[in-house]
């Protein structure tokens, strides 16, 4: 192998294509071949990089060990916050957009736009994936086939396909109709479950760094896009699957994503890189991007512990009411209503509405459906502080360059 690889480059093939129906242009419609690549096999491979990419992805291991170890296992509520903050920012990148507002009324069961229920998917989805390898200690192709599942089952487009490898030819890019000025062409879909089993048996080695697995099993997934749909955000979620698998995080996950959003370009170029057999960018900007998002999540866990104390002289509830029994149980509870209230307080519906007033004019809490049936109320010192932290994941990750050999290779 040339010493400019670290991994066998992608190969190429030239299939035959043809449209499933008529559309598109001519040009579309004619076409009838196409080049896929074919990414190697990767269950026995052996990756040697240069010691300042190890260096750097073990600086961002410790950091995401201290923040888990920390805050994750006192702080329950961190971990939720964390998967929704990942979820959140796995979707943006997919240009699937929402307000923080939005999803706690999705949350919440309320009448929701249909890109707060896809992040709550994707939410699920990660749950499932953290939860199956926390307690089986393996990655298996079963958990991420259900993680689609609940990622896609209600998409009015993809449902149908939920929860089922990709049984024709998918693209990246390029036009609408056909592989046609495609940036990247997966191989065949009848290759997918070999690769894919390929796949779990890296995923499942302990003998690679952890963050060139990560780097490595995002990056081949995303090459066999084994899904018509979700490959993006699937594929993400897997990065916090091998944190997990390798007990590097015990409780919570890494938003990664929101640092990923921020330097789009920097990622799309990475993936292009290990087309061509480097891997050392991806691992960089995989350490960059975790050792920025577990510092600001060790930041938001800080700013979260306050919040009661905060909350506390702001009202002006007495020792024993209902109010102040909301505060106690607010920041596991972010968003509630009534009936959750009269559950979490054991208290009669009328007096359970009459707190959630009283507080919303203590400005501890804010209805945010702006009906007067069925309506939520959450905290808008939680929701701000969700916008806040991928806020400063985004800001701290500026959008620079990634490293091979100490050159720098352009985006
Ligand atoms: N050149 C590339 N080569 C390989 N993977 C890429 C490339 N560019 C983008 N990707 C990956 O593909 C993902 C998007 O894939 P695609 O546009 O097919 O969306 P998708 O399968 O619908 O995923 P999702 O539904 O989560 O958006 C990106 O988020 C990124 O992870």
């Amino acid at each position: 192998m040339p010493h400019t690889h670290e991994i066998p480059p992608h190969g190429h093939d030239v299939v035959p294509w043809k449209q499933s129906g008529r559309s598109g242009t001519r040009e579309d419609r004619t076409l009838s071949e196409v080049t896929v690549s074919l990414p190697p096999e990767i269950a026995n491979l052996d990756v040697m990089l240069p010691p300042d990419v190890i260096a750097m992805a073990e600086q961002a291991l410790i950091q995401i060990v201290r923040t888990d170890a920390e805050f994750g296992s006192g702080l329950k509520v961190l971990n939720s916050f964390l998967i929704r903050t990942e979820s959140v920012a796995s979707s943006k990148l997919e240009y699937i957009e929402a307000s923080s507002v939005d999803y706690a009324r999705a949350i919440a069961g309320s009448k929701a736009n249909p890109s707060a229920l896809s992040m709550i998917a994707a939410s699920a989805a990660l749950t499932r994936l953290v939860d199956d390898v926390s307690q089986t200690r393996r990655i298996s192709l079963a958990s991420i086939l259900a993680a689609h599942h609940d990622l896609m089952k209600e998409d009015s487009l993809d449902g149908p396909y939920a929860g089922k490898w990709r049984e024709v030819q998918n693209w990246i890019n390029g036009s609408d109709h056909s592989p046609r000025n495609a940036d990247y062409v997966p191989p065949p879909a009848h290759t997918v479950e070999s690769y894919m089993a390929d796949l779990e048996a890296f995923a499942n080695r302990d003998d690679v760094p952890v963050l060139v697995q990560a780097a490595l099993v995002h990056a081949q997934f995303e090459s066999i896009h084994p899904f018509t749909d979700g490959n993006g955000r699937i594929g993400r979620a897997l990065i916090n699957v091998v944190l997990r698998r390798r007990g590097i995080t015990l409780h919570s996950v890494v938003p990664i994503a929101s640092a990923l959003t921020a330097r789009r370009d920097d990622y799309f170029a990475a993936l292009n890189h290990f087309h061509d057999g480097l891997i050392s960018p991806l691992v960089t900007l995989f350490a960059q991007g975790c050792n920025t998002a577990s510092l600001e999540a060790a930041e938001t866990a800080r700013r979260l512990i306050h919040l009661p104390v905060q909350w506390h002289g702001l009202s002006r509830n007495r020792v024993g009411s209902t109010a102040l029994e909301i505060i106690d149980v607010l920041l596991e509870h972010p968003t509630l209503n009534v009936e959750t209230t009269q559950r979490l307080t054991a208290t009669s519906h009328v007096s359970a509405n009459a707190a959630l007033e009283k507080l919303t004019r203590d400005g501890i809490l804010q209805e945010i459906t702006g009906r007067s049936r069925d309506r939520v109320w959450a905290s808008p010192d939680v929701l701000a502080e969700l916008d806040d932290l991928d806020f400063r994941i985004a800001q701290a990750s500026t959008p620079s360059f990634v490293t091979f050999n100490g050159r720098r290779l352009e985006s």
